[in-house]
């Protein structure tokens, strides 16, 4: 019988906090403030028993918790714990700390995508051997309670597809730029300062947080072991007011895009998954086109429940405290009942598909010469890759000085994959009739 096993009923769980930072001090109020219905949820009291901080000394007044919990000896204080909740962020000292904590019989909660999405199998497998629960809501999509929705209660279905606006940061940038014409620093620094954003925003704007998520989700969706170097990443650096004007004239929005899907030949034999993070258009009438701010959205399609959302907010201190809490709630339960939650489930092993392969659209704008033949060069560079034209619009413009009549052309491609899609950018950047390919950007959700 474990040491917890063996307490008296009533006797309180102790709980551990590594880090109190935003998440961190969220969840220490919420710990502290709710301790009542915490417990009558659990059938055992929640003690809070230490905060590991990395500084000393820090004015924490405004956090309605005893000054002693402090303290800097995170390695010492995970071995005293029931339920440790790890908050750092990062690979090192994250790790060790969580590993530490369930050789000495804790079960874990973590907020930390970049932790699971790099070495999660490592972790399930730690969380084994223990006989631990590794519990981790908040690490994709904030409060939105979309990993237990997909590990629990989708199991017994067969995910085909997620779809998600699953960064709040990016999401925030770039609703800024849509609808206020706001600048991309500018726009960052809001985020930052509201708390969405990780400790260094280019984790936010690159794309490494968002991908994260998608090996998280198509982990967990395809029953597969995928992880970040999996995931194709593309960050919205590069995106431009031009780009974003030329969503909206098409009634689209620019959003960056976590996709996870299984694709199928034609016999319906599974080919593998194709897992990618970019920024792409989608229609202002899809449901993820009116997600505003840092707010976040799930699409899932799944083969009997067909298409389910889960919308909500995934970022900030409170919020992702609620999914911090909802798992300790869970794990706590679970000591209280002496059951333990689901383990890791790899059973699948489905390759990985590279980003060639991925069916998708294009929309192209570039600047070509105003004379005869040239639309028909362009058909060809499309027609030899085998690429299908759905809309072709033509602006002409004069050059100012020379009074040189030129055209801007925008093509919106049919669904291909992305292999060909850029081949064909590339053939047309080297037709001596087209100055420049001034932007590309895939179409998604329609
Ligand atoms: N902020 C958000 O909206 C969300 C954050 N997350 C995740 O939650 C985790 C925490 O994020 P934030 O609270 O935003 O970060 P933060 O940077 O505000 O807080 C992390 C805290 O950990 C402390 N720390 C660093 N090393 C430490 C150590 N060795 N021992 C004790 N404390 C140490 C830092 O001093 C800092 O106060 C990250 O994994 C993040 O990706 C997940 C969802 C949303
Ligand atoms: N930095 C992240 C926080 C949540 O995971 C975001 O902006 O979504
Ligand atoms: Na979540």
């Amino acid at each position: 019988m474990s040491e917890v096993e063996g307490k008296a009923a009533g006797e309180p769980l102790k709980v551990a906090l590594l880090g109190c930072g935003v998440v961190g001090s969220s969840v220490a109020r919420m710990l502290t403030q709710q301790a009542g219905d915490l417990t009558a949820r659990v059938g055992r009291p929640l003690e809070l028993i230490g905060i590991a901080v990395r500084r000393a000394g820090r004015d924490r007044s405004d956090l309605p918790v005893d000054p002693s919990l402090f303290t800097t000896d995170a390695d010492s204080l995970v071995t005293k714990a029931d339920i440790v909740i790890e908050v750092i962020g990062g690979i090192e000292p994250a790790r060790s700390l969580i590993l530490k904590a369930m050789e000495h019989g804790a079960s874990v909660v973590s907020a930390n995508k970049a932790l699971l999405a790099e070495d999660g199998p490592n972790l399930y497998a730690a969380a084994d051997r223990c006989g631990v629960d590794l519990y981790y809501e908040a690490a994709v999509a904030g409060a939105i309670p979309i990993l237990r929705p997909i590990r629990e209660s989708l199991a017994g279905d067969e995910v085909r597809k997620v779809l998600g606006i699953v960064n709040g940061t990016t999401n925030y940038v770039l609703d800024k730029m849509d609808t206020t014409g706001q600048g991309f620093a500018e726009a960052v620094e809001q985020a930052q300062a509201l708390g969405y954003a990780e400790a260094d925003p280019t984790a936010d704007v690159e794309g490494f947080d968002a991908a994260a998520k998608a090996a998280i989700l198509a982990s967990l969706a395809f029953h597969t072991r995928v992880s970040s170097d999996d995931v194709h990443r593309e960050g919205i650096t590069e995106v431009t007011a031009a780009d974003v004007q030329a969503a909206k004239e098409m009634d689209c929005v620019v959003k960056l895009l976590a996709i996870c899907e299984r694709t199928r030949d034609e016999q319906g034999h599974d080919l593998g998954i194709s897992v990618r993070v970019y920024p792409a258009m989608i229609p202002r009438s899809h449901p993820l086109g009116s997600v505003r701010d840092a707010y976040n959205a799930v699409f899932v399609e799944a083969a009997a429940a067909g298409e389910l959302m889960f919308y909500g907010k995934g970022a900030g201190g409170d919020p992702t405290a609620s999914a911090v809490l909802g798992d300790v709630v869970a794990v706590a339960r679970h000591r209280v009942g002496g059951a333990k939650g689901p383990g890791e489930s790899a059973y699948a092993d489905l390759p990985v598909l590279d980003i060639g392969r991925a069916l998708t659209r294009y929309h192209i704008s570039l600047d070509v010469a105003d004379r005869p033949g040239v639309l028909a060069q362009v058909a060809t560079a499309f027609a030899e890759h085998g690429v299908s034209i759905e809309t072709v619009r033509q602006q002409i413009v004069r050059d100012d000085e020379t009074g040189a009549a030129r055209a801007n052309l925008i093509v919106v491609t049919h669904m291909a994959p992305d292999s060909a899609l850029s081949a064909t950018v590339d053939a047309l950047a080297d037709l001596p009739t087209v100055d420049e390919v001034t932007s590309v950007m895939r179409v998604e959700g329609s």
